[in-house]
């Protein structure tokens, strides 16, 4: 069990007293760290993740395979330098219940690996698990071959009955609630008797960079994978049957996290140094280069990390961020405070995220005094002067990391349980004073 901090205590978020001047070295991405841990152990070989995240997610992750037989030692890395765990693939074994608390990657990927396993693997979470959708990935293993026990609204609780190996093959479904459906298919394909093929059937699909970082992650431990980007036809993706290799990763830092930090340089028209930003990257979080520049400051990628700067002014943008919705509550929260309107598209899917992130941006910028509207895909954000308030989170890290960005030029604004950035950033109050200087 990896317990869902709540801490009704309101946290005060630190007003700036002037331009920040920081480096902040930002942990690990939950989405390479958690899928590096659901291909190490389906490799057929040992693998080390370097620099994993340390956070509710992936400990949910990690304790998950652990119940179903994978051992993962942590401790450092093979060469003494920092955290480093070793994954031992040692076979996936029924029966077993996973707490998936509220981690999409938890809920999404692993139902495909206790198809794997040789019994029962229960599958229960926070009340909020109940609500996302998580219809794709249950339509799909049944379509492939698995017995799954559920109530029948396509989403938790629910128990597969992994029979030791499954059929794969192809199989149709709608993704569009949500990408974590396919990149969940494709991380078991290569352990499923004829491996998989994914159509996506609906209208639209969100977030594509994660299903490039899927595709990228497969092919690194080995696996063959055709995509539409690789000549393959529109909407399809194939993986084919075969051993995956356990390799030495070092995860990457989680860019996505960056986002509240260069925003303060952004707000603050100070200067943020994230270290260690990859030169090429996959992380959706890679976006900010460009949408925080077109916001109003500037960046310069060195080999030491991304160096971002504020100019004192924060402008309005009109930006289609269905590739990257985990983005849109900072980019909202900077909106807020620019000095022209700003439209976010694209992302009706966050309704169905941690909370829905539409309506609840909507409702505490506004009780700040702002004003934002929801439209069908998105908000649209007029700027006004912001007064001080309490800004709830509704369980949502980004809800929290949102709000303490207008706390920085808002005086009086207070966090409501800030500690549910533990999701992915336990850190983040302390990183986020030490940037200030505190
Ligand atoms: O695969 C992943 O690691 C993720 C995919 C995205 O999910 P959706 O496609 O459901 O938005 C993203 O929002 C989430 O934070 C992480
Ligand atoms: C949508 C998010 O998370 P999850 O992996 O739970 O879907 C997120 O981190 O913004």
């Amino acid at each position: 069990m990896v317990p869902n901090t709540a801490d009704t205590a309101l946290w005060p978020a630190p007003h700036a007293s002037g331009a920040v001047d920081a480096t902040v070295h930002v942990p690990g991405s939950k989405s390479v760290t958690n899928r590096a841990l659901v291909l190490a152990a389906l490799a057929s070989e040992p693998g080390w993740l370097r620099r994993p995240l340390r956070s509710r997610d992936t400990l949910l992750m990690a304790g998950a395979l652990r119940a179903m037989g994978i051992e993962i030692e942590e401790g450092v890395g093979p060469d003494g330098t920092g955290e480093a765990w070793r994954v031992l693939p040692t076979g996936l074994r029924g029966p077993a219940t996973v707490d998936v608390g509220n981690a999409g990657t938890v809920m999404r990927f692993l139902p495909p690996v206790a198809a794997l396993a040789d019994g029962p693997v229960r599958f229960d979470g926070d009340p909020r698990s109940y609500e996302r959708p998580l219809n794709g990935v249950i339509d799909a293993l049944r379509q492939l071959g698995a017995r799954i026990d559920d109530d029948g609204r396509g989403a938790l609780p629910l128990t597969v009955h992994g029979g030791g190996a499954l059929d794969g093959g192809p199989v149709a479904i709608d993704a569009s609630s949500s990408s974590q459906f396919v990149s969940a298919l494709l991380l078991s394909g290569p352990r499923f008797n004829q491996g998989v093929e994914v159509r996506h059937t609906g209208a639209t699909l969100p977030s594509l960079p994660h299903i490039r970082m899927t595709v990228d992650m497969l092919r690194a431990v080995g696996a063959q994978v055709d995509t539409p980007e690789s000549g393959g036809e529109p909407n399809v993706w194939r993986v084919t049957p075969g051993a995956l290799l356990g390799r030495d990763l070092v995860i990457e830092p989680d860019l996505s996290n960056a986002q509240p930090f260069l925003a303060a340089a952004l707000v603050t028209g100070g200067r943020v140094t994230i270290p260690d930003w990859p030169a090429r990257t996959t992380q959706p979080g890679d976006r900010l280069r460009e949408i925080f520049t077109e916001m109003g400051g500037s960046c310069e990628l060195t080999e030491y990390g991304l160096v971002f700067t504020g100019s004192g002014s924060i402008h309005g943008i009109d930006v289609d961020l269905s590739e990257v919705g985990e983005l849109t509550p900072g980019i909202a929260a900077v909106a807020a405070l620019a000095d022209s309107p700003s439209t976010l598209r694209g992302v009706a899917h966050l309704r169905l995220h941690e909370t829905d992130r539409l309506a609840a941006l909507t409702k505490e910028i506004n009780e700040l005094g702002g004003d934002v509207t929801e439209t069908a895909d998105g908000l649209h954000i007029r700027p006004r002067r912001l007064h001080g308030g309490i800004f709830h989170t509704y369980d949502d890290h980004r809800m929290a990391t949102a709000g303490a960005i207008i706390g920085l030029a808002v005086e009086g604004v207070q966090i409501e349980n800030v500690a549910t950035t533990a999701k992915t950033l336990p850190d983040f109050p302390d990183l986020w004073t030490g940037m200030l200087g505190a």
